[in-house]
């Protein structure tokens, strides 16, 4: 799976040299291909498509992993989806890419509709077609990399100019797993600049796992609140449930 993955990100990579105008998906579940100057018109209409096989119980949501290149996007996608990291050679994402996955939360299936994101300058304007009708947007940098954290107030800049002013934004800071010797930024400096943007925060290791599902779980709980009329789950706190989670598998030593 991750050497299909490596050898689809070189031929992509191929791609964009010849191309340098083609976005690509293709992730197994659905096969297509979609040049980048029509992504934005054809996105809508290729949505309601995928929706229309969802019975009237299902809730789907489409959510968006942005940051700079290099950060993670692709491996925390792949982590969550099919529990496997891509390690070595790092290609990076050409256009944008997509997944579902669907997820059981307290007996409502829900179908989530991530895209991946390349992180490249050059592909800006056409990533920024797919901020407008996300629902949530996980923005990442690298905990090892202090230019991907610095860059993170231009990518919401970004996002209040291209997004719903309602999307859900959960900021995250990946590659928890590396020596402490190689982080640079501390998670306070993370739960800082989150608190200051009004953002949802966690910490994740797409190598490792810790947190992948949690960040995933947490945003789908949040979205589905903010559509509920029930009193219990609209008045849900996306950060306690984060604690109150991180909290539980800490403490719990049959959790592992
Ligand atoms: N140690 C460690 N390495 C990671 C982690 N996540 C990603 N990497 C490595 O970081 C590199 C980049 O990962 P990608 O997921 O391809 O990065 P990306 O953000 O998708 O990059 P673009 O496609 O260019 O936007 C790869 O070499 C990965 O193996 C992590 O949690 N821990």
């Amino acid at each position: 799976m991750a050497d299909n993955k490596i050898e689809r990100k070189r031929v992509l990579s191929r791609k964009a040299k010849s191309e340098d105008a083609k976005s690509i998906t293709e992730n197994g579940i659905s096969a297509r291909r979609t040049t980048i100057s029509n992504a934005s018109a054809s996105s809508k209409s290729q949505l309601s498509h995928m929706y229309g096989s969802l019975t009237e119980t299902d809730q789907t949501y489409k959510l968006v992993i942005l940051g700079d290149s290099g950060v993670g996007k692709t491996c925390l996608l792949l982590k969550f989806r099919d529990n496997t990291f891509l390690s070595g050679n790092f290609i990076s994402t050409v256009g944008i890419d997509y997944r579902n996955k669907v997820i059981d939360i307290d007996g409502t299936k829900v179908k989530l509709q991530i895209w991946d994101t390349a992180g490249q300058e050059r592909f800006r304007s056409v990533t920024h077609a797919y901020y407008r009708d996300a629902h949530a947007l996980l923005l990442l940098y690298d905990v090892t990399n202090k230019s991907s954290f610095d860059n993170i107030r231009a990518w919401l800049g970004e996002i209040k100019e291209y997004a719903q002013d309602d999307v859900v934004i959960m900021l995250l800071g990946n590659k928890t797993d590396c020596k402490s010797s190689e982080r640079v930024i501390r998670r306070e400096d993370g739960e800082r600049l989150a608190k200051e943007y009004k953002v949802t925060f966690m910490e994740t290791s797409a190598k490792t796992g810790v947190n992948v599902d949690l960040a995933f779980t947490a945003i789908a709980r949040e979205l589905l609140s903010k559509n509920s009329d029930d009193m219990n789950k609209s008045s849900f706190k996306v950060q306690d449930y984060i604690r109150e989670q991180t909290q539980k598998s800490t403490c719990n030593p049959c959790a592992t």
